[in-house]
């Protein structure tokens, strides 16, 4: 019988040489690798001490790959053909693998003819045998004659060769949007490999979108899920491996695209087994993905002067200081179910955060459903659990490192972890303020490269899914954001990447050091009661331009005592299928940070992205005004 399944990955996947790729993929927990022709072929090892090298690893060589264009050629092509095959057979045996991948053909000159192809097969099934070896054929979604996997399983069937079996791939049979469900009539035993990789929805040619697009199953669109559920209805029990060809990829950090590519592996395997129980998938059981129900606090490291703008803002804003820590120098703010903590202290996580950064977010805590299972899944998708040494009086809440190694904590209401507010802080009750209620969202702002990362690190580990890609328009530059939302929008985060350093997220981006919290949008139910008490303590929102106000007019059906009383507020406004939303923005501090205000209106889903360009102008404008460098 066997043991538990293997995970695999293409050495193409990832980037750096062969070594790298190794230290990589055996770091991030992975059984085995297919390597690619290339990588093998660039290393000046022999193939017998490639061979090593991967073992050392502790690693297996699952696959050899590519053989192209072998099948259906005349001679005396084919006899050419046969004889490459021999000499790939000579390097599979000095680099210790049994299984070599076909590619169905785009040769020119191959003449198709699924009994002629069956029949090459039949021979080259023969000749690996003598070898110990064995033969999987893929169709490839642009292969001249076969580019459907039920036309080359129909070509293995009729090898009728024990040593000739199919490569299933889920790019190829998605891609072309083929039924998953015709893998279920294969055999098991007859398919000899499984690929996995997702993509983005983008309309190209197939060669092209699969050359440089795939991503990590959960990163993309395609239903990689019910691909596999199919291939393991078969009884399959080989390697599942990944075979992403992505240019961001290979420009990477080889080790965070390996940890991605585990994670992603056992998230889908958890998937299938949850979604179809009856299969029989040999994957360790972990906790389902846990419900974010909320933000429970968000934490600043700071100091000083920067600590005293910071608590001024917080005051000018509505929230009262109703607690300090009993034995740390960290205060809590609240106001209705927003909680922020100062965090002043001089060792630790959040003095290590300051002095790497100055003043920002250096962790945040999510109520979810379960905190135990939380962590439990996150360390079993390659998370790094965060500890910090527990006082006395102190709770251990557990955590895992979140975005640029901030911490995260997983607070839930069934333990006695919700009484942390009192047991550390002696809280007193939390003020009504403004009227500010809750968070509704976080924006983290990161390089362009590393949204993918932190996407499938929320959604594999939370139930949370993926709002449609946005752009937001900067007038230097375009960036990117990517949302993340649980049911019903109890937590929120945007991903926003930035690629340049001239937008107002690239200058954070570098003013801070690497990624991190750049803006947090608190809820209010009313925004101009909000705003007119804000007024009333001296907060200021930042300026808008008069001529977004006249566009706003024109585009939407306000009443112009609406308009007027959003200019005289500085409020922005955007509406999807009849739904409003309404944000204003205070101005920023501390190197860029800055809050948002937000009414939402329930179905509104968005973020205001149309509204983008006039608040970075301004923001921008005033930086400048105020003579703060570089922006
Ligand atoms: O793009 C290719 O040529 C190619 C090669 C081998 C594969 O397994 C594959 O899926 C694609
Ligand atoms: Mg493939």
């Amino acid at each position: 019988m066997s043991g538990m399944l293997k995970t695999s990955i293409a050495t193409v996947s990832i980037s750096g040489n062969l070594r790298e790729k190794l230290d990589a993929i055996a770091a991030a927990g992975f059984d085995g690798i297919e390597i690619f022709e290339a990588d093998f072929i660039a290393d000046s090892g022999s193939p017998r001490d490639v061979g090593n090298m991967v073992r050392d690893h502790g690693l297996e060589i699952t696959l050899f790959q590519p053989f192209r264009d072998f099948e259906t050629l005349p001679e005396p092509a084919r006899s050419k053909a046969f004889d490459r095959a021999e000499r790939k057979f000579d390097v599979m045996q000095e680099l210790g693998t049994d299984l070599v991948l076909v590619c169905s053909s785009v040769h020119p000159a191959s003449l198709g003819g699924i009994e002629r192809a069956a029949h090459d097969f039949h021979e080259l099934g023969e000749r690996a045998t003598k070898r110990g070896l064995r033969v999987g054929y893929e169709a490839l979604a642009w292969g001249r004659h076969v580019n459907d996997h039920r036309d080359a399983w129909e070509v293995v069937r009729r090898a009728d060769h024990p040593n000739i079996g199919l490569i299933v791939d889920s790019f190829h049979t998605l891609g072309r949007k083929l039924d998953p469900d015709s893998i279920r009539s294969v055999p098991g035993d007859k398919i000899f490999f499984v690929q996995l990789a997702d993509a983005p929805l983008i309309e190209m040619d197939l060669l092209y979108w699969s050359r440089h697009f795939r991503n990590m199953p959960g990163e993309g669109d395609l239903d990689v899920t019910r691909f596999m559920q199919a291939v393991m209805a078969t009884g399959y029990d080989g390697p599942i491996s990944l075979e992403i060809f992505n240019d961001q990829f290979r420009g990477g950090n080889p080790r965070t695209i390996a940890k991605d590519g585990h994670r992603s592996l056992v998230a889908l395997m958890d998937d299938v087994k949850r979604t179809e129980p009856g299969l029989n998938v040999h994957m360790p059981t972990i906790p389902p993905r846990v419900a974010a129900l909320g933000f429970s606090y968000v934490e600043f490291a700071t100091r000083g002067a920067e600590a005293a703008e910071l608590t001024a803002n917080l005051s000018s804003l509505g929230f009262e200081h109703v607690g300090q820590h009993l034995s740390k120098a960290a205060g809590l703010w609240q106001q209705g179910d927003i909680r922020i903590v100062v965090n002043e202290e001089t060792s630790g996580h959040a003095a290590s955060s300051w002095n790497a950064r100055g003043t920002c977010v250096c962790d945040m805590g999510f109520l979810v459903s379960n905190a135990r299972s939380a962590a439990t899944r996150a360390s079993a998708l390659g998370a790094d659990v965060f500890t910090q040494p527990v006082g006395a009086g102190e709770l251990a809440i557990p955590a895992v490192r979140g975005l640029s190694g901030s911490a995260l904590h997983f607070l839930d209401d069934s333990s006695d972890l919700s009484q942390v507010w009192q047991m550390e802080f002696s809280a007193k009750p939390a003020p009504e303020g403004v009227g500010l209620t809750h968070i509704d969202h976080v924006a983290q702002t990161m390089s362009y490269e590393d949204m993918l990362s932190w996407s499938l690190f929320y959604t594999t580990l939370f139930d949370m899914t993926k709002a449609p890609m946005v752009d937001v328009i900067d007038p230097d530059g375009l960036v990117r954001s990517q949302a993340v939302e649980a049911a019903n929008g109890s937590v929120r985060v945007t991903l926003n990447g930035a690629d340049s350093h001239r937008t107002l997220a690239g200058t954070f981006l570098s003013d801070s050091f690497g990624a991190s919290v750049q803006h947090i949008a608190f809820a209010t139910q009313d925004i101009f009661k909000t705003l007119e008490q804000l007024a009333k303590r001296g907060f200021e929102t930042l300026p808008i331009s008069p001529n977004y106000y006249d566009d706003l007019a024109a585009r939407f059906d306000l009443s112009d005592d609406l308009v007027r009383r959003m200019q005289a507020r500085g409020v922005l406004y955007d509406q999807t299928g009849g739904a409003d939303f309404f944000q204003a923005y205070a101005q920023s501090f501390s190197g860029g940070l800055f809050i948002e205000i937000v009414q939402r209106n329930q179905s509104y889903t968005g973020y205001g992205a149309p509204n983008a360009p006039f608040r970075i102008a301004a923001q921008k404008r005033l930086s400048r005004a105020k003579g703060v460098p570089k922006t």
